[in-house]
């Protein structure tokens, strides 16, 4: 009789009988329309865990969904901005080149449905809406359907998780617009804003993942010639110089961007077994020649790794949410240039996008401040640091070409 390797398990000995496992049946492909797993809140459970919020706004960018729309919306960004018209023009033509329609208006309703899709999963089932700072559907008239429906307070989710005036305080300049041209007319409405996410774990964990997925698909096994090249939106070094809040350092711009990809090289180089190199690049930098902004540009550094004998980069865009015109245009068509150019093989890893992980995150942020509004107590998460605090600084981030009034801060 020959002896097995290994004993085969007896369900008579030790824990008794082992409770069998099975696939549970299928959920059907869209629960949120079909139903069957998503059963209506009742009256009392609609939105109990968000109130004291009627509806959510998801507040983005917004861009030109069309050849016709696209000059208005550069004259809309850049009003009183001093960007030079040739800038504009050359900006124009990235717009033209795919038929004057950016992607980001799709992501962000993408973004909106699968936050709605998840709050419903809560049990929630406050609307969420979508408004944009520079192309329709405006905040305002957002804000304005929202009250016209009964809405008393509103909860704005943006789609930019950095702290500086940028990527911040604009947003509640806009916020601040919308609401005192809906008091002109009459209207009052009370609107709250998530805190930033740069730092909220969701974020980061994701940005993570697919930073490690990207390493391990690319292909280059010798960490001597790959490099992690972390991207994100170039801003004035003045503006830079300014984020966060009045009586920090400043620079908290570069320092969010600096920490996460640190984490993030940490955790894709623990995953893998492997020990990552790379660093924090900048695109999409406009303005005038002679004004200083935050530096390298992601060209520069790729045509510099290539010198250094470097084959491969595998390119993190962690500064947006989305796949939108910086990523497309300036990763994927000009960085993907000039990478060919130098003979570097490049990866770009995605943006968070409608990750699962980011959208369960951003609903976590949402039920985090309604909990705040009703006066409970919540722990705060973030990692890597502090979190960001949910009502900004007086003074932090400030515009510095004019004062303008900014909501959901504390001043
Ligand atoms: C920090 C930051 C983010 C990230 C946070 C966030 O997401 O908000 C961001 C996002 C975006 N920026 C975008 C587009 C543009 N940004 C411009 C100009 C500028 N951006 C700046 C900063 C940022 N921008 C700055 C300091 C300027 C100079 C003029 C000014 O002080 O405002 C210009 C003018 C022309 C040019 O020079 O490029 C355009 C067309 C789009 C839409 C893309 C699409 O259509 O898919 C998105 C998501
Ligand atoms: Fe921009």
């Amino acid at each position: 009789m020959s002896s097995p390797i290994a004993e085969p398990p007896d369900a008579t000995k030790g824990g008794g009988e082992v409770p069998e496992v099975t696939q549970r049946p299928q959920a059907p492909a869209d629960p949120v329309t079909e139903g069957a797993l998503d059963p209506e809140p009742t009256e009392d459970e609609a939105g109990l865990a968000v109130r004291p919020y009627d509806a959510i706004v998801v507040l983005s960018f917004g861009g030109p969904e069309s050849r016709d729309e696209v000059m208005p919306f550069l004259r809309r960004v850049t009003a009183g901005r001093g960007v030079p018209d040739e800038r504009l023009e050359s900006v124009a033509e990235h717009y033209y080149a795919r038929g004057g329609k950016s992607p980001i208006n799709d992501q962000t309703r993408a973004l909106q449905q699968a936050l709605h899709a998840e709050l419903r999963r809560r049990g929630i089932a406050t609307p969420v809406l979508l408004g944009n700072r520079n192309s329709e559907p405006f905040l305002v008239d957002t804000l304005r359907e929202a009250q016209e429906a009964g809405a008393q307070q509103v909860l704005v989710v943006t789609t930019s998780a950095y702290s500086s005036y940028s990527s911040c305080r604009q947003y509640r300049e806009d916020i601040a617009a919308a609401l005192i041209e809906l008091a002109d007319e009459g209207r009052s409405l009370a609107v709250d804003k998530i805190r930033q996410y740069a730092t909220h774990p969701s974020f980061t964990r994701v940005n993570a993942r697919l930073v490690t997925e990207a390493v391990r698909g690319c292909g280059q096994p010798d960490d001597d010639k790959l490099r992690v090249v972390f991207v994100t939106h170039s801003i004035p070094e003045a503006m830079d110089d300014t984020s966060g809040p009045g009586d920090g350092e400043g620079n908290l711009y570069e320092h969010q961007h600096d920490e996460i990809a640190h984490v993030i090289l940490d955790e894709a180089g623990i995953t893998l077994d492997r020990n990552l190199s790379g660093a924090l690049v900048y695109c999409s930098r406009s303005g005038s020649p002679g004004q200083p902004w935050l530096e390298p540009d992601v060209n520069d550094h790729l045509r510099s790794l290539a010198a250094q004998g470097i084959t491969d980069v595998v390119v993190a865009p962690i500064g947006f949410v989305s796949d939108h015109m910086e990523v497309v245009h300036d990763l994927d068509t000009e960085a993907a240039e000039t990478a060919a150019e130098v003979g570097l093989r490049m990866t770009r890893v995605p943006t968070v996008g409608t990750d699962p992980e980011f959208v369960m995150g951003l609903a976590d942020l949402v039920e985090e401040r309604a909990a705040q509004a009703r006066g409970e107590q919540v722990d705060l998460v973030g990692w890597p640091g502090a979190p960001m605090p949910p009502i900004c600084a007086a003074g932090c981030c400030p515009n510095l070409r004019a004062y303008k009034p900014a909501a959901c801060g504390m001043d």
